[in-house]
């Protein structure tokens, strides 16, 4: 069992949901991102989406662009990320690691040499925001083969022929996109969001886990009462903007709003 089914099992068990923070690698500097993922793992995170920096990031709103722009003006590369990966391993061998990254950075190194480097590092999973479903039959095996977790997103027009192709190449969880759009904003619709997450449910048994548009503890328990998990980006990456100069203030302003996240999501299972 991966290190991420092993998370989501043991939660499942619990009757818990997962709290799934994203950051973008490198930013504000390449030297703050491993002591901010110990920082959200203190806060409540049970995985941990690791986004590589590119310079074309076309999911991305604003926010998240803005991050990858001041990751990759400190010169922020996948092998930079890989080897944050390995630093962060000598102090957590517990929290899983999603790699989220675009493919250009990946192809570049050589997808087998990528997937290689990220195992050795303790890379548990890669999300590939922008696999065609035509190459999926290639790229997936090269990671799970490896024992990668192959994470893929579904979306609100994801259809059930597509939702069943996506779930064979799948691994670890799927990811639902809440709404189509870019990352950032805010205009999610719990109600949909449920009766869709049921609905892929039916179509696969892993673990189904939502992001897009999940800014408060509010939004993060409704979501995760229809869900397995919650994954929470922009108004973490806007914390981070908005905190660059003083990393204590940025650590503490990271744990003032996962943790209620945590605590909220927990209160559902009481
Ligand atoms: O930022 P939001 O709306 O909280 O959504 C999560 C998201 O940031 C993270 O999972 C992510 C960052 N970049 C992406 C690109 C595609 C899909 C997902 C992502």
């Amino acid at each position: 069992m991966s290190r991420i089914e092993r998370t989501l099992e043991a939660l499942k068990g619990q009757g818990r949901k997962a709290l799934i923070p994203y950051i973008t690698a490198g930013d504000p500097h390449p030297d703050a991102t491993v002591g901010l993922m110990h920082t959200l793992v203190a806060a409540g995170a049970d995985i941990i989406e690791l986004g590589v920096p590119f310079s074309d990031p076309m999911a991305d709103g604003p926010v998240i662009q803005l991050a990858c722009e001041r990751a990759l003006k400190h010169g922020t590369s996948l092998r930079n990320v890989i080897a944050m990966v390995k630093e962060f391993r000598t102090k957590d061998s517990e929290t899983p690691i999603v790699l989220m990254g675009y493919l250009n950075p990946m192809e570049a190194i050589g997808y087998e040499a990528f997937a290689d480097a990220a195992v050795d590092a303790g890379v548990d999973g890669i999300l590939t925001v922008d696999l065609p479903p035509e190459e999926a039959d290639d790229v997936a095996p090269l990671f799970t083969e490896r024992n990668l977790d192959a994470i893929f997103l579904l979306s609100p027009t994801t259809t059930d022929d597509r939702i069943r192709a996506i779930s064979e190449h799948s691994s670890g969880y799927v990811y639902y996109v809440s709404f189509n759009g870019v990352t950032g904003a805010s205009k999610i619709n719990v109600d949909e969001v449920a009766s869709r997450v049921d609905h892929i449910h039916k179509l696969t048994a892993l673990p189904v886990a939502v992001g897009f548009g999940i800014r408060d503890a509010n939004t993060a328990a409704a979501v995760g009462r229809v869900s397995d998990g919650v994954i929470v980006g922009s108004v973490l990456v806007d914390t981070i903007a908005k905190n660059q100069a003083d990393t204590d203030q940025l650590k503490r302003a990271l744990t003032d709003l996962l943790h209620p996240m945590r605590e909220a999501l927990d209160g559902l299972s009481s």
